[in-house]
């Protein structure tokens, strides 16, 4: 196999978003290289493990908008694929009825006109076993809203992509990337030139940017992944059609709480806090703190009395956050051939379809199909509002 080559693309990372993009220019007859550092399938960013939410139900309105087409193309992936990506369980929204995130959430589902149902407190456990909703707690549905296979997706996506043409090197780091109208792109294995890049490199992004003389102000934390037993099995699980579930703040917590139904490994379900400790993506294992976990027992004990408050399981994933949880798509400051995806701040999983299409456009210097302002890199002069 060759080890150098000329492409119209290159894509660098094949997490979700570096996967669905290289797929988008596939489709656009664009010959396209996407490269990963790691053998193919891995656990070492932010893309692996089973299940991802996907919801409608968001703060700001420009995230709903972009979920409204996202669905469709999941939906088109699945049907050219042959294969199920998405199951509909809804998504258990609770937090202080009065707070302004709760309330931003229900506004813009109502402002949106998103399937959605209210839970009152004399109603709420005749539609939600074996949960305790806090007094003072609001509680709606997202009933759009569901799981994602995370794997399979990543799996199907990346086959596409070769499908059409494209071509995957994994176990093949890039080391160096020099700028120019032709973009040379080194890695630990060969040279290769491109008309354009695509930086997708989660959370390593700002090790690669280093070569373009650009840092951003992104933030990995490590995740515990934590699985908790259930004192009856299936009492949470899909097969039941138990939601996913998101707590905006609570007793033990003010950052997000949130969990889906058991399915993965069945009698488990999975149940995380919104936020992790600071580590590098290349020493994920050495950062051991789980003072994170305690609050999770505590909230466990309390509102999901079904489940042993002691994590069964307990795996990493990593975030990579922005000041204000928003995405980067955007140009590259200085070089307008290179296209930067970075900064999902744990929520960009759902928005891979859209991500790719948008960073391809970007690539292609196509007007891009929504209003990118609120993931332009210069927003990180000025203070804003955060994301869920
Ligand atoms: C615990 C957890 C729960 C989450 N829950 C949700 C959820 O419910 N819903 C949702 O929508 N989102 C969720 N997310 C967020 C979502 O998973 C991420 O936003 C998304 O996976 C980010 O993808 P990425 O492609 O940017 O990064 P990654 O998946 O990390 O991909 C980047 C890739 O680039 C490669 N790379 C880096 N440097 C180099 C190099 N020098 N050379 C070659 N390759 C390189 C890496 O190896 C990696 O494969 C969650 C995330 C976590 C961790
Ligand atoms: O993106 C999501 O839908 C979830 C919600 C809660 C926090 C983690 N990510």
């Amino acid at each position: 196999m060759s080890t150098s080559g000329d492409f119209d693309c290159i894509v660098i990372g094949a997490g979700v978003q570096g996967s669905f993009t290289a797929y988008q220019l596939a489709k656009k007859n664009k010959k396209t290289l996407l490269l990963e550092q790691f053998v193919l399938p891995h656990s070492r960013g932010s893309s692996h493990g089973q299940t991802r939410i996907i919801r409608k139900a968001y703060e700001q309105n420009f995230y709903t908008h972009m979920m409204e087409e996202c669905y469709e193309l999941w939906a088109q992936l699945e049907r050219e694929a042959g294969v199920k990506l998405y199951r509909q369980t809804g998504l258990l929204v609770m937090g202080p009825e009065k707070s302004e995130n709760y309330q931003n959430i229900k506004d813009t589902l109502q402002t949106n006109k998103v399937p959605m149902v209210v839970l009152t407190h004399d109603i709420f456990s005749q539609h939600i076993p074996n949960v305790n909703l806090a007094k003072g707690d609001g509680a709606l549905v997202d009933t759009t809203a569901g799981v994602l296979f995370a794997d399979r997706t990543l799996k199907t996506v990346q086959g596409q992509f070769q499908k059409l043409g494209g071509v995957i090197r994994d176990n093949e780091k890039v080391t160096d990337i020099k700028p120019g109208p032709v973009v040379r792109v080194s890695t630990s294995v060969g040279v290769y030139h491109a008309k354009s890049l695509v930086i997708t490199a989660g959370p390593w992004a700002n090790k690669l940017l280093a070569n373009t003389g650009l840092q951003l102000p992104l933030e990995v934390v490590k995740i515990n992944v934590c699985y908790w037993k259930e004192k009856v099995p299936g009492s949470y699980s899909m097969k039941q059609r138990f939601p996913c579930f998101v707590q905006t703040e609570c007793l033990e917590s003010k950052v997000h709480i949130y969990g889906l139904p058991s399915n993965e490994y069945p009698g488990l379900m999975k149940v995380c806090y919104h936020m992790g400790s600071k580590t590098d993506p290349d020493q994920r294992d050495l950062q051991k703190d789980r003072s994170d976990i305690e609050i999770l027992q505590h909230y466990i004990a309390r509102c999901f009395p079904g489940l042993i408050p002691e994590p069964a399981i307990v795996e990493s994933c990593l975030y990579t956050l922005t000041p204000d949880h928003h995405f980067v798509l955007d140009y590259h400051p200085a070089y307008s051939n290179i296209v930067i995806g970075a900064g999902f701040s744990g929520h960009g999983f759902k928005f891979g379809p859209i991500i790719g299409k948008l960073l391809c456009e970007l690539s292609l210097g196509e007007v891009p199909s929504y209003d990118l302002s609120p993931f332009h890199i210069r927003r990180f002069q000025s203070k804003r509002n955060s994301a869920l």
